[in-house]
This record gives C-alpha cells, sequence and structure tokens, in this order.
C-alpha cells in the first residue's frame, strides 16, 4: 500500500516508455514525448507572459544559487488543466496533494547549483514552507524545449546528466524508504551555454496541499 502523496515505481513502469536510472541510491524515471509539442509551446507562452526572479529556501548567502525566472501558472487555464491531466493519468497521486504547477525560465548562464527539493527539518525555512502540507514526496519535472547548449540537469550521485529534450520528463522520489530526505537527489539544473531553456516543476507533499 502507498499513501495519497505518493506514486510506485511499478505504477510508473507500468507506461510504455519508461525508463527506470539503474541505481539503488534513488528512484528516477524518464519518459520521452510525455507532452506534445503543442502543449510544450503553450505551456512556453504562458511562461513568457509572466515571470518573477527564482527564490530558493534556507537562503545560504549565494545570491548566485539560483539565478533563473519562475511562473506561477494558473491552473484555471486550459492548458495547465491538459498538463496536471496528464500527470494525474500517469502517477495516480491524488491531486490534493500537489503544489501549484511552476514554469521555470533559464537565459544563456542562468542556473540553479545543486540542491534537493526535500526541504531540511532543521533548516529555518521549515515551518514556512512544510507546516502544514509536510515533506515534498514526487518531483516531476519536464523539459518544454530543445536547448541549444548546456541546461542539463546533473545528479552527482549517479554521475548521470539529463539532457533537455522537448516533451520529456523526468520524476524522481525524494526520500528515503523511512520517509526521510535521500541526499543521492541531490541536482543541479545547469548553465545554459546557448538559448533558452523552459521546465515545468511539479512537487508533491505528505498532506494535502490545500
Ligand atoms: O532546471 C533543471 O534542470 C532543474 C530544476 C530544478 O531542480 C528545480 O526547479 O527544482
Ligand atoms: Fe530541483
Amino acid at each position: 500500500m502507498h499513501s495519497a502523496g505518493e506514486t510506485t515505481p511499478e505504477i510508473l513502469r507500468a507506461h510504455p516508455g519508461v525508463r527506470h536510472a539503474p541505481t539503488p541510491k534513488l528512484d528516477l524515471f524518464m519518459v520521452d514525448d510525455f507532452l506534445p509539442d503543442e502543449l510544450c509551446d503553450a505551456l512556453i507562452a504562458l511562461i513568457e507572459a509572466d515571470r518573477r526572479p527564482s527564490t530558493v529556501a534556507d537562503y545560504n548567502g549565494d545570491v548566485h544559487f539560483r539565478t533563473s525566472e519562475t511562473c506561477d501558472l494558473d491552473v484555471t487555464n486550459p492548458h495547465v488543466a491538459k498538463l496536471e491531466r496528464r500527470l494525474d493519468a500517469f502517477h495516480g497521486i491524488d491531486p490534493a496533494h500537489g503544489e501549484t504547477p511552476q514554469g521555470q525560465r533559464y537565459a544563456v548562464g542562468q542556473e540553479f547549483k545543486q540542491h534537493t527539493d526535500w526541504f531540511n527539518p532543521d533548516g529555518e525555512d521549515w515551518e514556512r514552507y512544510c507546516s502544514v502540507a509536510g515533506q515534498r514526496t514526487w518531483t516531476f519535472m519536464i523539459y518544454l524545449n530543445d536547448v541549444e547548449a548546456g541546461g542539463g540537469t546533473r545528479f552527482k550521485a549517479i554521475r548521470k546528466t539529463v539532457q533537455p529534450k522537448k516533451g520529456k520528463l523526468l520524476c524522481w522520489n525524494n526520500r528515503k524508504p523511512d520517509g526521510s530526505g535521500n541526499v543521492n537527489t541531490l541536482h543541479h539544473g545547469m548553465k545554459v551555454r546557448s538559448g533558452v531553456k523552459y521546465v515545468i516543476t511539479k512537487w508533491y507533499r505528505e498532506r494535502p496541499w490545500q
């Protein structure tokens, strides 16, 4: 059995074309062509139209840690609703556990340095971000375009860099089997060298988000 904020490797692997990174260190999955090109283009247009500087939790003093821009997507928009339905059908997680989906935009030279998506229970922002809905469980990330150069997502613990590809989904479990944060999920949204990079990020929580 798994809880409402969860999915399982078995559920994910049941879909055609899903690849599982061959490592015991974390559960990481990829699938190409998860979103059709037209939907990627529509989501890029939404990100272009409404973006703000990205923020971080537990600020570490490095103003260059996350230099991208973020868009809080409007879930009443039909393209965003389509994205959400596609995700729901894929992972089976109760949609109530999902945070508002975001778009991220990286221009040349922008990056998100190595971090985990789970929050540090001893960190100063735990109360602010996790007191109601709890820890992040799963991360779903979708590349919305092909990037000319750079912009890969690097998982150092398994020496793997995932290259952006239009419509490709990447997802992973942020926790170890005992529910605590898995440091092997540390990842780096690497600098874009040429072109612009757009991604969707959708995070799930242990308890309902809203
Ligand atoms: O852009 C990437 O490749 C990684 C994005 C990311 O890690 C995040 O938004 O949490
Ligand atoms: Fe991340």
